[in-house]
């Protein structure tokens, strides 16, 4: 067994995005890194998820600059409406107004990640189109009181019981839930800790 200390920081505290490194195999240790996710007057998606992403990489970074070899991942994730940018629910009626808002029609989603360490930083965006079935405003509500919809972008988890509304989805699932896997192996290959990497001689 490896028991040096993971090169690998996960600036976050998602659960899911743990989860999801967790799935492809990497060896991490999770920091925290609090950041200011107000959208700018007239920032676009893009832009605003590239930067939040980049913020919670450098925040990351600031806390490990002194380990040898270290790298930050940090992830963030918007749903998008209308040009809107939806974020986590701030109570029961602005849930619901979200819910109203993406029922029966295809909404964006998009998820940036990024990769940080001593060689400079890397992001990478995700975009990913998802349709709804209609949700009626019962359903909705009844979504709400399930406890899900509280901590997620957009008001709904794909991964779980929001998975019901969900018609069709073109492009990353992993990205939808909150870290966009492929991306993510391809910025960790280019920093040399690639998933399928053969072990390193003398590593048992
Ligand atoms: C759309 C969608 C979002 N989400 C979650 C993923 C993220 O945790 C959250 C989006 O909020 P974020 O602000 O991207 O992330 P976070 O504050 O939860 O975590 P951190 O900044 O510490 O990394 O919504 C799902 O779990 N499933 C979904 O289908």
């Amino acid at each position: 067994m490896d028991d040096t200390p993971p090169r690998l920081h996960l600036a976050s505290r998602s659960p899911r995005r743990a989860e999801l490194l967790e799935q492809i195999g990497v060896r991490f240790t999770r920091i925290d890194a609090e950041v200011d996710e107000t959208p700018r007057p007239g920032e676009a998606p893009g832009d605003y998820v590239r930067r939040v992403t980049r913020d919670k990489g450098r925040a990351g970074w600031a806390q490990v600059e002194g380990c040898a070899d270290a790298l930050v991942l940090a992830a963030d994730t918007a749903v998008v409406v209308d040009a809107e940018i939806l974020g986590k629910p701030r109570d029961r009626g602005h849930a619901l107004e979200m819910m109203g808002l993406l029922s029966g029609r295809c909404h964006r989603v998009l998820t940036a990640v990024a990769l940080v360490g001593g060689a400079g930083e890397a992001v990478r965006v995700c975009e990913t189109e998802v349709r709804f079935r209609p949700v009626s405003p019962a359903e909705a509500a009844r979504y709400w009181e399930s406890g899900e919809p509280r901590d997620k972008a957009g008001g709904y988890a794909i991964q779980g019981l929001g998975a019901v509304f969900v018609a069709a989805i073109t492009g990353s699932y992993s990205a939808v839930m909150g870290l966009p896997l492929f991306e993510t192996a391809a910025l960790l290959a280019e920093a040399g800790l690639s998933p399928l990497a053969p072990p390193a001689p003398g590593a048992g």
